[in-house]
């Protein structure tokens, strides 16, 4: 079919009638097509006259054939409906391959049938957990968006739903054709992430953060595979309790420095706490000793844990929804998606790259400290060598990125909030510092357990404002039926920790920060669950750093209770949460004022 302008008086009569809403009548196709053709090559817009109409009548084309293949158990086969549905499309590609516009017409183009294909797929007879109605196409993506956008929070948005749908357990939203799936309950959690944890071990495709951002070699974010094992493998063997012991004196040198910047520099605290949390991990992952106040391997963790927390929850990106978005060039009007993501990939690469690159070079001139790294590559016997030497390299280097990214914000979360909630509780800070004090000399790691309320205080910290509110998502391996609701196999299964830490049969009276719940009173009362069991995700995927997290807690919380009283700034502030994978609190203001010390602070 020629491309040339038709000369638009040559068009017969008959065939001006271009075929906004019927097919070409017969005789007319060419004219129709290549005037059409024309016109696009010369830049008409994607969205504009015919493509859209085209569009649409893909769509209804899709929708007939599923119709008719419906009432009649056969392929709908109207030669000249669907041959004209779909033939002027495809014209209309050709027609603009010279135009900027091509990825973006193959992206719509692509979007469109997989919708189709989403929306027909079939259905068995369970009903799926119910939820929020949606709109046509795009479901309920308005329902998912962070709370910034909407004044509530994600977890506290989808615990309602399970009052307002009346199923404790499981809700469920669609995103355009994709299956979201929120678990409310314990009991939920228990019976699908723990006792078919096998099913559930896998994760979503997160397009925005693996594909994108730059964080496919991220092992919390591989699918359920030999790679992800081997990962976790190497990872736990480092991480697990009986490791702890040798990782004592890091933390505790770790939080002495913390808590001399308190006293010397108190308005910086925040930056304080963050660089506790990552010092703590350089030290044990690559044996690096922070050297500057303003370290540059803080700031790459700084800068690479926004693409984390932002990414990885469901909701927060179109593209993880509709992957032919990926396609769109970044120069596109909406598409700041794929600016922002270049911009997080390059600083996914530094923090993966750049302390590995320094210990290279270190472990060349011969000056390094036992670490993470060194201990797995000198296990990397020397009969490892070619390929499998360079696969399980990377594998070393990919955990200890990880572990770094991992460590530094969710305890910084968590280390936080007890600081909040301390200037909010006067009474229970000044509890806890008694019965630090009655030790007598600054806490040990090996004091664990003898102090009861003050473990409570971490307890209720977390309970209150988990670090992880919807942990990470989890993707079901296959079809799946849980008290007679359907999951959809690739259905992703957020699990809403927050309300089950907020789920008033567990906790009496949720809202109130009170840590004596978690002190046997008498001899027959039973303890309410450790947070401890929800916080740190489920099934395969729990957080394999937690024993790390909890040491790191417990020091840096009873090192400040033994050294300072907080109290908050004389004007009371309103402190709000970040909805996002990370729920730390935002930046607040609060003093620390110096008690006896225990030897930590110079008098
Ligand atoms: C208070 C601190 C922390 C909290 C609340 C926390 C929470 C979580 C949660 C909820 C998950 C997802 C679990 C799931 O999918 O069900 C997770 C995964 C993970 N965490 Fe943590 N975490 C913390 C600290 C750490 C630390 C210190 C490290 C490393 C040193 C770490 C390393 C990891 C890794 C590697 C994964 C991925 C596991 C996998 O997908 O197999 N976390 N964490």
């Amino acid at each position: 079919m020629s491309l040339t302008a038709p000369v638009w008086d040559e068009i017969p009569t008959q065939c001006r009638q271009i075929p906004l809403r019927e097919p070409p009548s017969e005789g007319c196709e060419t004219h129709a097509l290549s005037y059409h053709a024309y016109k696009l090559r010369h830049g008409e817009s994607l969205f504009r006259g015919w493509n859209s109409i085209w569009a649409f009548r893909l769509v209804t084309w899709g929708t007939s054939n599923f119709k008719f293949k419906t009432a009649h158990k056969k392929p709908f086969q109207d030669p000249i409906y669907s041959q004209f549905s779909l033939a002027p499309w495809i014209v209309h590609l050709i027609a603009m391959s010279k135009s900027s516009l091509l990825p973006v017409s193959i992206a719509f183009a692509s979007a469109l049938v997989l919708l189709i294909g989403r929306f027909l797929r079939k259905r068995p007879s369970f009903p799926l957990p119910p939820g929020p109605k949606g709109f046509p196409i795009v479901g309920n993506l308005r329902d998912v968006q962070p709370g910034e956008h909407t004044g509530d929070k994600r977890w506290e948005r989808f615990a309602r739903w399970s009052r307002d749908y009346n199923s404790p357990d499981a809700v469920s939203v669609e995103v355009l054709g994709e299956r979201i799936i929120i678990l409310n309950s314990k009991k939920a959690v228990i019976d699908i992430l723990e006792k078919r944890s096998g099913k559930y071990a896998d994760r979503p495709e997160m397009r925005m953060a693996n594909d994108l951002s730059g964080w496919k070699w991220n092992f919390a974010h591989m699918q359920h595979s030999d790679l992800w094992r081997l990962h976790r493998k190497t990872f736990h063997q480092h991480f697990q309790p009986r490791m702890m012991p040798e990782y004592y004196a890091i933390l505790k040198a770790a939080t002495q420095i913390m808590i001399r910047k308190f006293a010397t520099s108190p308005d910086d605290f925040l930056d304080h706490v963050r660089e506790q949390a990552g010092s703590i991990v350089l030290k044990i992952v690559y044996g690096y000793n922070l050297q500057t106040a303003n370290d540059p391997y803080i700031q790459l963790a700084n800068n690479a844990i926004e693409a984390l927390i932002e990414t990885t929850v469901p909701g927060t990106f179109l593209v993880d929804f509709l992957p032919v978005l990926k396609y769109v060039p970044s120069w596109f009007p909406g598409a700041g998606f794929k600016r922002r993501a270049k911009v997080w990939k390059k600083y996914s690469e530094e923090l993966r790259d750049l302390p590995w690159e320094w210990l290279m070079k270190s472990m060349t001139q011969g000056a390094v400290e036992p670490s993470f790294v060194s201990k797995n590559l000198e296990k990397l016997s020397s009969s490892v060598e070619g390929e499998d030497r360079k696969a399980m390299e990377e594998v070393i280097r990919n955990c200890a990125g990880i572990s770094y990214v991992a460590g530094a914000d969710t305890t910084v979360s968590a280390i936080l909030s007890f600081i909040l909630h301390m200037i909010h509780h006067p009474e229970i800070q000044s509890r806890a510092q008694s019965e630090v004090e009655s030790l007598g000399r600054l806490p040990e790691l090996s004091d664990k357990g003898k102090l009861p309320f003050t473990e409570a205080v971490i307890a209720e910290t977390l309970r209150c404002n988990p670090v992880t509110p919807l942990a990470l998502p989890h993707a079901a391996m296959e079809d799946d039926v849980y008290e007679g609701m359907w999951i959809p196999k690739r259905s992703t299964i957020v699990a809403n920790i927050w309300a089950i830490l907020h789920d008033e049969k567990l906790y009496s009276d949720p809202m109130t920060f009170n840590p004596d719940r978690f002190l046997k009173k008498d001899g027959s009362e039973m303890f309410p669950l450790h947070p401890e069991t929800f916080a740190f995700g489920f099934g395969r995927r729990r957080c394999p750093g937690r024993y790390l997290a909890l040491n790191s807690i417990w020091i840096a919380v009873t090192y400040i209770l033994a050294t300072f009283t907080i109290t908050g700034p004389e004007e009371e502030e309103i402190v709000t949460y970040h909805d996002g994978l990370v729920s730390h609190p935002y930046p607040f203001k609060c003093r620390f004022i110096p008690r006896s010390g225990l030897g930590l602070i110079p008098a």
